[in-house]
């Protein structure tokens, strides 16, 4: 594993392959969990969508936690019902609460509410109660966004905006992004944790954190203060 530092804080650390970086990602991941149990009766994880997490859950799923003790949250959804192959919490049900991690508690963000507003609305007080995380694991589109905080989205400056209070908003479809509607956990929401991974692939997007710092995962990064970021990369 090599290192690269891109701030004091901001480390890239560099995996061989995917499924080292999914290792890597699951061991902080469990590891941070472990810790919160041995302090609290309860943990919290916040598990993100896309197509790189995955194979974390499926190595979360394999651990012998107290998952029982563990409410699993997630960082955003598309507005999608959950029986959807788009769905983040069909994701995470599938592929991190089976085996060993079958008990652990979801606390989904979709609801059948009549639109977004009402379903982040309504999902502010459950989170809320989440709070403050153990562990938050992002990914990281192209564009620099993370969770559904897209660059260009109306919904950007009020979901980056640290001291707004909020904790679930709604993420209008748009252009460029996102190609639907979606509830995202806001910047606010996603610092209030003792650690956050963030999961990425290829080299545009090392060298969108390691280069730039105009993208809505910077703001995460400044925004983070003591909370440790780890981004854990693969080519
Ligand atoms: O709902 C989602 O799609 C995710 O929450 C989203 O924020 C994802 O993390 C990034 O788009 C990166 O996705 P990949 O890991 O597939 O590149």
């Amino acid at each position: 594993m090599t290192e690269s530092r891109i701030s004091p804080r901001i480390e890239v650390e560099a995996y061989a392959d995917a499924e080292e970086a999914a290792q890597a990602a699951a061991v902080a991941i469990a590891d941070w969990l472990a810790a919160g149990l041995s302090e609290n009766e309860r943990a919290s994880f916040v598990a993100t969508g896309g197509r790189s997490p995955g194979p974390v859950y499926d190595l979360l799923a394999t651990l012998p936690l107290p998952w029982e003790q563990v409410a699993v949250t997630l960082s955003d959804e598309r507005w999608v019902p959950p029986s959807s192959p788009d769905s983040n919490e069909k994701l995470v049900r599938d592929r991190l609460l089976t085996g060993e991690a079958a008990g652990a508690r979801l606390v989904p963000l979709w609801s059948d509410a009549a639109t977004p507003a009402d379903a982040a609305d309504a999902a502010e007080a459950t989170v809320a109660d989440l709070l403050p995380f153990d562990v938050v694991l992002l990914g990281m589109g192209d564009d620099g966004h993370f969770a559904s905080l897209f660059p260009g989205n109306p919904s950007l400056d009020y979901g980056l905006d640290p001291d707004s209070g909020a904790l679930v908003i709604p993420a209008p479809r748009g252009e460029p992004a996102p190609p639907q509607d979606r509830i995202s956990l806001t910047l606010h929401a996603l610092t209030k944790t003792y650690l956050i991974v963030i999961l990425i692939s290829g080299e545009t997007k090392r060298r969108i954190v390691e280069e730039r710092d105009d993208l809505p995962i910077h703001a995460l990064f400044r925004a983070a203060g003591d909370t440790p970021v780890r981004v854990i990369w693969s080519p």
